[in-house]
């Protein structure tokens, strides 16, 4: 396989939405490997001491903005410490202030320094009792926030009064959607979302766990409901054609949040393997150097038609026949 990248989530939201309860939510993933950088606009680190005990490697930044400080604060060398192959980690989590700027946030994550880090999408948490009046003044154009958004989690909706609640839902998805409409957005309570949108957990077996509270609270998130997001998974056999596929990443179907897959490409000089992760509208392409054959397309999202998905996937993925057109492998490389 290529050089692994580790992927960089940003998990951002207005104070007090829910982003320290979505990460520790996430946390709970059995088997998953997360790292962690919270940063708190204080001199003390409260929300790092929140998710202390059940993180695998934490880095905090405190006394202020990450997009605000010199240097992002020092998250260019949080991440390359923390996605140092050697950790094993399956994704880092970088849980900003409350007063944080996704965009700058989103901007400072697409160009860090360490090689060995890729971005991973944006989760943009909303309380949604708070929402309107506070974060939306409900003027012309919703908040700007969203437009740098991968997933956005309308969360807190056991705070809405059962009469008014569906109808608030719809309103903030709205608001949401007119600044971002191919955003996917999940309802939650007490932040609970399928990780399977978020991260992958590389070893599904638990790890060794020699902190009792992390046992514990991966068993309280097993026995806890949470909507299920789908999953539609084709297999790949024959090597298929790059155009086809950059045609996949660059619109994907309807609802897919996450796509990843490992695929044999035609090129002029035979096929070549290559290791697909989308996530929103950001792909990745790496090469596959193990590239034995056997590939799949995975496709992930939130109440998906997955027969109409299925389909798509199948097209991209039919055995390419003849050569290349000219450009297409180009249009492939433009992903890394
Ligand atoms: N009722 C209810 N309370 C929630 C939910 N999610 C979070 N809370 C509570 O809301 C408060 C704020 O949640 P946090 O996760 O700390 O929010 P945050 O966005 O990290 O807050 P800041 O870091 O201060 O910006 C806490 O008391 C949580 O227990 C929810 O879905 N329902």
């Amino acid at each position: 396989m290529g050089k692994r990248q580790v992927p960089v989530i940003a998990l951002t939201g207005y104070l007090g939405a829910g982003k320290t309860t979505v990460l520790n939510h996430l946390l709970q993933t059995p088997g998953a490997r997360i790292g962690v950088v919270v940063n708190d606009f204080g001199t003390i680190n409260i929300d790092a001491a929140l998710v202390r005990g059940q993180v695998d490697e934490p880095a905090s930044i405190a006394g202020g903005c990450l997009c605000c400080m010199p240097d992002a604060g020092g998250l260019d060398d949080a991440l390359g410490r923390l996605t140092n192959p050697r950790l094993r980690l399956d994704a880092v989590l970088v849980e900003a202030s409350g007063v944080a700027e996704p965009a700058a946030l989103a901007g400072i994550i697409r160009t860090c320094d360490a090689a060995t880090a890729r971005p991973g999408g944006l989760i943009d948490v909303v309380d949604a009792a708070a929402y309107l009046g506070t974060v939306d003044d409900d003027g012309p154009m919703p908040p700007v926030r969203f437009a740098a958004a991968s997933l956005v989690v309308i969360n807190e909706v056991d705070r809405l009064p059962p009469g008014t609640r569906a109808s608030t839902i719809a309103r903030i998805t709205a608001r949401v959607r007119e600044r971002n409409p191919g955003v996917c957005i999940v309802e939650t309570d007490r932040g609970r979302l399928d990780p399977a949108l978020v991260l992958d957990v590389a070893d599904t077996a638990d790890p060794a766990d020699e902190l009792p509270l992390a046992g514990w609270a991966r068993h309280v998130h097993e026995t806890v409901h949470h909507e299920h997001a789908d999953a539609v998974t084709v297999p790949v056999r024959a090597p298929v054609d790059a155009g086809r596929l950059a045609d996949l990443l660059d619109d994907p179907p309807e609802g897919v949040y996450r796509l990843k897959g490992r695929v044999l490409v035609r090129t002029a000089n035979g096929p070549r393997g290559r290791v697909l992760d989308l996530v929103g509208r950001q792909a990745h392409v790496t090469t596959d150097r193990v590239a034995d054959g056997a590939g799949a397309l995975v496709a992930i999202g939130m109440h998906l038609d997955t027969l109409a998905v299925r389909t798509r996937l199948e097209q991209a993925v039919s055995p390419a026949t003849g050569l290349p057109a000219t450009g297409t492998i180009r249009r492939l490389s433009r992903y890394r």
